[in-house]
């Protein structure tokens, strides 16, 4: 067992190094003019809050001042499922992973009312659900094949095995590198990852705590909405996952494979992906901030690319969150997961573009900038002067 285990982190260790691509960075000429011109604009400086930050980022992606307005928004649904779901740690059973990606092809879930109402377009991808064939479309224009994303039928139960061989994480990765590169090769220029999959938290948190060398109780929640019993349930797995996985902590790629699962894994490689394409990415909840986590660690610096959107009551999507040094946008206590936190976040970027593009500067507009001097010709009258 022991030899095995080191065997398989030497193996992955080659192995990911050869897929991971470099990450380039934002455009610093993009983001300097951008911070001027946020300076020039009709408002006090800062007035804008995080609007403005989030300009200059947006500015920094595109390469481009003023940015551009973003034009096709794809959320992509990584749906698989998890060994350990079976041993009691989630309010629902593995079931309805398969009918929620059934709901999402029809356009009845949360994802698809969210993406909606910002004109995004939803993707769904099966990775590993545990159903005998893999659901689809889930090509491009639904033109792919679905066999060509399914890694596997579930992924192992990590209290008590690898989530996935060494070759089936590197097919995994590969698959979310090749869904990046689909969806931003047909024009997406702001992706929204999300996932479905009943028991996914449990995995999410065990990579989060493992990562971050934390206890099992600092980053369990409460995923459905687990009652006590299936809380002190879950938090046993996690504790028994990391016992597994703790040889491995050192090894985020290896972490992904024998705590994690085909969608985690997925969910890094396009991560890391969408960094090397230079193309903005708006975090989700818990196992998206888990994969995003890892995904850092193996590609670092592909955080510059990433943006949190809102923030999780999952003790574990702050820890990520705080590593990543990345503050949530919103904090609207959504749990859901499918990408739909994240997809709140997307009309506040398209304020963030429109107000840097679309705002007269001062000179434009002919208003008087800050006053800097001659306070004595606006001091208060003397009746209302301080009498100390
Ligand atoms: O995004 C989150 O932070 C989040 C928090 C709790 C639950 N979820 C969703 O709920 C499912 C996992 O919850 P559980 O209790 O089955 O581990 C999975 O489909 C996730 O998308 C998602
Ligand atoms: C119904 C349902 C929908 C979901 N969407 C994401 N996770 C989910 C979990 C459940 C149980």
């Amino acid at each position: 067992m022991e030899s095995h285990e080191v065997d398989s982190v030497a193996v992955e260790h080659g192995a990911v190094e050869s897929t991971v691509p470099a990450v380039p960075e934002l455009d610093e000429v993009a983001m300097v003019a951008a911070r001027r011109r946020q300076g020039e604009l009709t408002k006090p400086p800062g007035a804008l809050g995080r609007l403005e930050e989030l300009s200059i980022w947006i500015s920094g992606a595109q390469g481009a001042c003023p940015p551009r307005p973003f034009e096709r928004v794809r959320a992509i649904v990584v749906a698989g499922d998890h060994g350990i779901a079976g041993s009691g740690v989630s309010a629902y059973p593995s079931d309805v992973t398969a009918q929620m990606v059934a709901n999402f092809a029809a356009g009845g879930a949360a994802v698809n009312v969210l993406a909606r109402q910002v004109g995004a377009e939803v993707r769904v991808v099966d990775v590993s659900v545990d159903s005998p064939a893999p659901v689809g479309p889930a090509g491009v224009d639904g033109t792919a094949p679905p066999e060509r994303y399914r890694v596997r039928r579930s992924s192992g139960r990590i209290d008590r095995e690898d989530a996935l061989s060494v070759e089936e994480a590197e097919r995994a990765f590969l698959v979310g590198r090749l869904v990046a590169d689909e969806e931003i090769d047909a024009g997406a220029d702001l992706l929204v990852p999300g996932e479905m999959g009943i028991g996914n938290t449990t995995p999410a948190a065990t990579i989060v705590a493992l990562l971050c060398d934390r206890e099992p109780i600092e980053v369990v929640g409460r995923g459905t909405g687990i009652d006590d019993a299936r809380w002190m349930v879950k938090t046993a797995a996690i504790r028994d996952a990391m016992r597994r996985g703790r040889p491995f902590a050192g090894n985020a790629a290896s972490v992904l494979r024998v705590v994690g699962g085909a969608d985690l894994v997925a969910l890094a490689g396009l991560l890391v992906q969408a960094a090397a394409r230079r193309t903005p990415v708006i975090l989700d909840g818990v196992i998206v901030c888990a994969a995003a986590l890892a995904a850092e660690r193996i590609a670092p610096d592909a955080r510059r690319w990433w943006v949190a959107g809102t923030r999780s009551p999952e003790p574990a999507q702050a820890i990520a969150l705080h590593a990543l040094g990345l503050t949530p946008l919103l904090d609207a206590g959504l749990r859901l997961g499918e990408g739909t936190g994240a997809l709140l976040a997307v009309p506040m970027l398209r304020a963030a573009q429109a107000t840097l593009a679309e705002m007269a500067t001062f000179d434009q507009a002919g208003v008087s900038g800050k006053a800097t001097e001659a306070l004595d010709a606006h001091r208060a009258p003397a009746e209302y002067s301080d009498p100390t």
